[in-house]
C-alpha cells in the first residue's frame, strides 16, 4: 500500500514537472516570437533601378506631372528644383537620363538656390506623392511592403540613403514610409 502511494506521488510529481517544463518552453517561445516581432522588423533595401524594389529609386523610369509639366523621372524634377524659375530648371527637365539630370543638378558651377536645405525635403515629398499617386502599380508595390523598414542602401549617399553602413539618415526611405502610411490611412 505504501509502495503504491509512493509510486503515485512520484508519477504526480513527474507530471507536474513535465507540465511546468512544457509551460516554460511555451512561454520562452512566445517571448522569442514577440521579441522577433517587435525588434527584428523586416528591412527592405533598394537602390539600383534593376534590383528588387528598384522602382522606389528616383532614377526609375516613372514620369510625373508636376507644376503643369511632365518630368521623365522624380530625379529630373528634384534636381531641377534646385534652380526653380531659372533656365536650368527646364534644361534639367530635358536631360536625356536621370543620371545626367543628377549630374547637372549637382554641378556646383550652377548656383544652388539659397533656401535649398530648408525646402529639399518638401520637394522630395511632393515628387514622391506625384510618383506613387500617378502610377497605381507603384502604389500597390509600396503598400505590399506592409510594415517593413525601407532603406535606400548605398555608400554613395548618407543623407537620402543609409551611407552603406546603416549610419546614414535614410531620408528617402523615411519619406517613402511616411507616404506608405499616408496612402494606407482610411
Ligand atoms: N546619391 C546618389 C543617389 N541617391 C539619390 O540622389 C538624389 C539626391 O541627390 P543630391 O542631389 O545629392 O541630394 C536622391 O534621389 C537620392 O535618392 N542615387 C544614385 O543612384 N546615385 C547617387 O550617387
Amino acid at each position: 500500500m505504501l509502495k503504491i502511494a509512493f509510486a503515485s506521488r512520484q508519477a504526480l510529481f513527474f507530471c507536474h514537472r513535465t507540465a511546468l517544463l512544457a509551460h516554460n518552453r511555451l512561454t520562452s517561445a512566445v517571448t522569442i516570437f514577440r521579441f522577433v516581432e517587435v525588434f527584428i522588423v523586416q528591412k527592405i533595401h533598394f537602390y539600383s533601378v534593376n534590383d528588387d524594389y528598384g522602382s522606389f529609386s528616383n532614377f526609375a523610369p516613372y514620369s510625373v506631372r508636376i507644376k503643369g509639366k511632365l518630368w521623365p523621372t522624380t530625379e529630373h524634377f528634384f534636381q531641377a528644383q534646385k534652380f526653380a524659375g531659372q533656365p536650368d530648371e527646364e534644361k534639367i527637365r530635358k536631360a536625356k537620363t536621370p543620371v545626367l539630370a543628377a549630374q547637372m543638378g549637382r554641378d556646383r558651377r550652377r548656383p544652388l538656390r539659397r533656401d535649398w536645405d530648408s525646402v529639399k525635403i518638401s520637394i522630395m515629398r511632393e515628387a514622391l506623392w506625384a510618383k506613387f499617386t500617378q502610377h497605381q502599380e507603384l502604389r500597390v508595390e509600396l503598400a505590399s511592403t506592409k510594415d517593413a523598414c525601407l532603406v535606400e542602401h548605398t555608400e554613395n549617399d548618407d543623407y537620402w540613403g543609409d551611407g552603406g553602413d546603416g549610419k546614414g539618415k535614410n531620408m528617402l526611405g523615411i519619406l517613402l514610409m511616411e507616404l506608405r502610411a499616408k496612402l494606407s490611412a482610411p
